[in-house]
């Protein structure tokens, strides 16, 4: 598939967009024409550099308001469609995108089919003339075509060779318009595809467009679907991101420009697998369950091959089946670093020792493994750094990592030791990829001397920066194959946090892995683990089978638990009516409560030690949240304990 990004997606200069584009390692780009205008590069120059970089120029684009107007104001769009032609020459651009009219409101504009081909005709005439193909596209909010199979009747009514259609994602998707159609369009008649997700937002179609487009894989439009009908009709041309988003516009221009790579590679993969099922739907075992199964190898194999449009596929993975371990840096030397141990100690995590050759410990309650790190931690205060994920075959995984463009984590290990492979997320977590847990046995005391077996890691929760919160979904859901929930907005006193729940799916009652990223407003890109005093506030959740006792024993052995204040008990009682006596509990321990539609919830937090605290939880009948209503009340008391040091 011959990759494509719109130079509106990225920030910076034109010239430094073309280097990221190229450095990401797309095919060709689109000029967006406000970077053309306001480039110190002469257009000769623009076109000798992306010559240099490998780059093809795709696209130029937008040309507004062509059609329906009125036979003067035609004449003059066709002057000014020239000296855009002309231009395009000296770019070695062929393709202009002209977008269906907005100009709202003048009487002038006819709405008329007949004419908008006879213009479109005309434009036709004067693109062969020069050279250029012209690819024509509904806007969703255009005043008379705002549907993709209306632009293409006005296209093929036009009947002109260098006319054609692009068809965009967004237009489509966010009209709800039926996609099935689109494989009624001949290949060769459209001249070019635009692709962007979006988050299913109720507001206008114009703002939703400029502003909250994102790369596919980070919103909620079916875009393999929408891509496997354009595979159908033969197109081979540029699938190319076209994504105004506010964020990206001013986050790091290599970093968006890897994270779009890595949202195509991710699309090329889903399209393959959607369009595998569509044959075996219909091929002899239709109907079987073979068909709604994931495909075989071969399967895919075929599918991606299947129509000219070639599409790149990935290694295949399962979901993780587990957390193997989380991982916390800390200087043991530096506040916060002997404080940790305590806290693990009076969780009633337990010591297994000192690594072989490293300055690492092991801790572990039951199945939940803690390692502390204390290798280059000089000044560091304790941080999440590494998350362990349990995979089939973790050579595989790594594979497929690196292919949506991960960078892999370099480790030095001894000889005889476990291999562990990792790569880093966006939020700088290190991801290690583990196939069992034979690395345990590197670690001093051997078996832990007994006492509460049944406990795991339940789920873990990252802090993201706002500028890669949508990079950080499209990494865990493509590179993990977790599932991202709807997210949802909870409220702190230091702004709005939105929680984005990546997980498995249930299996009889049960999810393997609980992945739970928050857009933080409080943290920044640039901000490093542990070293802004208790910036990330991220944390650790543990699951046991008694809650009550957990938190009698945690009590006992002193352990400083969050506070919570009265107000919440007295919410509580009037919400679920609670038997006095649980109730009375509750509030003696600081345990919270929370029920969903399958069974209820109990939990308590630790207070932070650096950037990390712990959570400790009982699931009980299969309660499958996260008690998100008490999640305002964790950040104002963090938020006061924070204020009070
Ligand atoms: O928002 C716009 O104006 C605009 C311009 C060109 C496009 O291709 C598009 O999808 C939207
Ligand atoms: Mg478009």
């Amino acid at each position: 598939m011959r990759t494509g990004i719109a130079t509106v997606c990225l920030s910076g200069t034109l010239e430094e967009k073309l280097r990221a584009a190229a450095k990401a390692g797309f095919g060709g780009v689109e000029i967006f024409e406000a970077d053309l205008v306001t480039s110190s590069l002469s257009p000769e120059s623009v076109r000798s550099l992306a010559e240099d970089l490998g780059l093809g120029l795709d696209l130029y684009q937008p040309f507004r308001d062509f059609d329906s107007v009125p036979e003067e104001l035609y004449r003059a769009n066709l002057r000014r469609a020239e000296a855009k032609f002309k231009l395009m020459d000296r770019l070695g651009i062929e393709t202009i995108l002209v977008c269906s009219t907005v100009a709202a409101g003048s009487a002038k504009y006819a709405d008329d089919d007949g004419l908008r081909a006879e213009q479109l005709h005309g434009l036709g005439e004067l693109a062969a003339d020069h050279g250029v193909k012209v690819a024509y596209e509904a806007l969703a909010w255009g005043t008379f075509v705002n549907d993709f199979e209306h632009a293409w009747r006005i296209v093929a009514d036009a009947d002109h060779p260098n006319l054609g259609t692009c068809l965009d994602t967004f237009h489509i998707l966010s009209r709800a318009w039926d996609t099935e159609p689109i494989e009624r369009i001949p290949g060769e008649k459209i001249f070019f595809v635009q692709v962007a997700d979006a988050p299913k937002l109720s507001m206008d179609v114009l703002n939703w467009s400029r502003h909250y487009r994102v790369f596919p894989g980070e919103g909620q439009f079916d875009l393999p679907k929408f891509l496997g009908h354009v595979a159908r009709t033969g197109y081979n041309g540029p699938v190319s991101l076209e994504v105004f988003n506010d964020t990206f516009r001013q986050a790091d221009v290599e970093r968006t420009a890897v994270d779009a790579m890595r949202s195509l590679i991710w699309l090329e993969e889903r399209t393959a697998k959607h369009l595998a099922a569509l044959a075996a739907e219909s091929g002899p075992e239709s109907g079987s369950a073979s068909a709604a199964a994931a495909p075989t190898p071969a399967q895919l194999a075929a599918a991606s091959r299947a129509y000219p449009m070639s599409l790149t596929t990935l290694p295949q993975v399962a979901p993780p089946s587990g957390i193997n371990f989380a991982e916390v840096k800390a200087d043991a030397a530096a506040a916060g670093g002997g404080e940790l141990e305590r806290l693990l100690a009076q969780l009633g995590f337990e010591p297994r020792g000192e690594h072989r050759t490293k300055p690492v410990s092991l801790w572990t309650l039951g199945d939940a493994r803690i390692i502390l790190n204390r290798q280059q931690a000089r000044g560091v205060a304790p941080a999440i750094s590494a998350l362990g994920f349990d995979v089939e075959n973790s050579v595989t995984a790594v594979a497929r990592a690196l292919q949506l463009k991960a960078v892999a984590v370099p480790r030095t290990s001894q000889a005889n030791e476990e291999v562990l492979q990792a790569v880093e997320a966006p939020d700088g977590t290190e991801v290690f990829l583990c196939q069992d847990t034979l690395w345990t046995q590197e670690f001093g005391s051997g078996s832990p001397s007994g006492g509460a077996a049944v406990a795991r890691i339940d789920h873990i929760n990252l802090a993201q920066p706002w500028q890669h919160y949508d990079e950080g979904v499209l990494f865990y859901s493509s590179v993990l194959a977790l599932s991202p929930q709807p997210s949802q907005e909870v409220s702190s006193p230091a702004g709005l946090v939105r929680s984005q729940v990546m997980q498995t799916e249930l299996v009889e009652g049960e999810r393997a892995v609980r992945l739970a990223l928050n857009l933080a407003p409080w943290v920044q890109a640039d901000s490093v683990r542990g070293t802004v005093e208790d910036t990330f506030q991220e944390h650790i959740a543990v699951a046991v089978p008694d809650l009550v006792a957990t938190a009698r024993a945690c009590r006992a052995r002193k352990l400083p638990f969050l506070e919570i204040p009265e107000n919440y008990y007295e919410d509580l009682d009037a919400r679920f009516g609670l038997d006095p006596e649980f109730l009375a509990t509750l509030r003696e321990l600081d345990l919270l409560y929370d029920r969903d539609e399958r069974g209820d919830f109990l939990h308590f937090y630790t207070a932070t030690v650096g950037s990390v605290f712990f959570e400790m939880v009982q699931r009980i009948d299969g309660y499958d949240g996260f008690g998100a209503p008490n999640a305002p009340v964790r950040h104002a008391v963090q938020h006061a304990a924070r204020q009070a040091k």
